[in-house]
């Protein structure tokens, strides 16, 4: 555990119970226009989404949109300290449970994404970001950026999810992007 670990603990728990007063509540909609105007008119790019869980917003109607004419993927578990990889995902896809309560496609085809939709529990006008704490976000962009410098990087959150400042550490990987349903940062 390095230093800022405990105030990140303290600041996930209380942003993730302000996020769930934002979900349920339709916000999701304008978050996803947002979202699509963000990504723009892309064909044939390989796009990583998520399969919300607890109180996450919804990137699901964004992906299935995009999967017409691009390939989307979802992110897969591989083992703590491990980055994550991505397994091809298609709006009718067979999904079976995976790590942490995120479902995963049953088929396992793993695919590279050029733009990655990312979920978080906190944000700050800096576009700094706070997941669950394992690290695996953080690692996997690390990875996807060394090999290709135009990776694009959009965190998806609640407005709720905002906070006065995000505690750094120098393995926290910056977003490009953060989308809620009111603005783009
Ligand atoms: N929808 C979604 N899928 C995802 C992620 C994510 O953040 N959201 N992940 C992003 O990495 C990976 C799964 N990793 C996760 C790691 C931990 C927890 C989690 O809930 N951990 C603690 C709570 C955190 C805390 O209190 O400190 C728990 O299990 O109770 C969830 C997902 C891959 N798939
Ligand atoms: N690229 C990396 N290499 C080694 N350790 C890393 C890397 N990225 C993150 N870590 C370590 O993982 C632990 C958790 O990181 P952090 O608290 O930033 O996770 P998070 O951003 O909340 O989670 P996630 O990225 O999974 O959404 C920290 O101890 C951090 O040092």
């Amino acid at each position: 555990m390095t230093s800022q670990q405990p105030a990140k603990a303290e600041l996930r728990a209380a942003t993730m119970a302000k996020r769930a007063e934002d979900h349920g509540k339709g916000y999701d909609a304008a978050a996803v226009t947002r979202l699509l105007e963000w990504i723009g008119p892309v064909k044939g790019a390989v796009i990583a989404g998520y399969m919300p869980i607890r109180t996450e917003i919804s990137p699901l109607n964004a992906m299935s949109a995009l999967s017409q004419d691009n390939t989307l993927c979802v992110p897969v578990v591989q083992g703590a300290g491990l980055p994550l990889v991505f397994h091809r995902w298609f709006p009718e896809a067979e999904m079976i449970p995976g790590a942490f309560g995120a479902s995963v496609p049953k088929s396992a085809e793993v695919v590279t994404p050029d733009i990655v939709i990312v979920p978080l529990v906190a944000f700050d006008l800096s576009r700094g970001r706070l997941g669950y704490g394992g690290g695996f976000y953080d690692r996997t962009l690390e990875k996807l950026r060394a090999v290709n410098a135009k990776l694009r990087v959009v965190g998806f959150a609640y407005d709720a999810q905002q906070v006065s400042h995000v505690p750094l550490e120098p393995t926290d990987q910056p977003l490009d992007a953060l989308i809620t349903p009111t603005r783009c940062l």
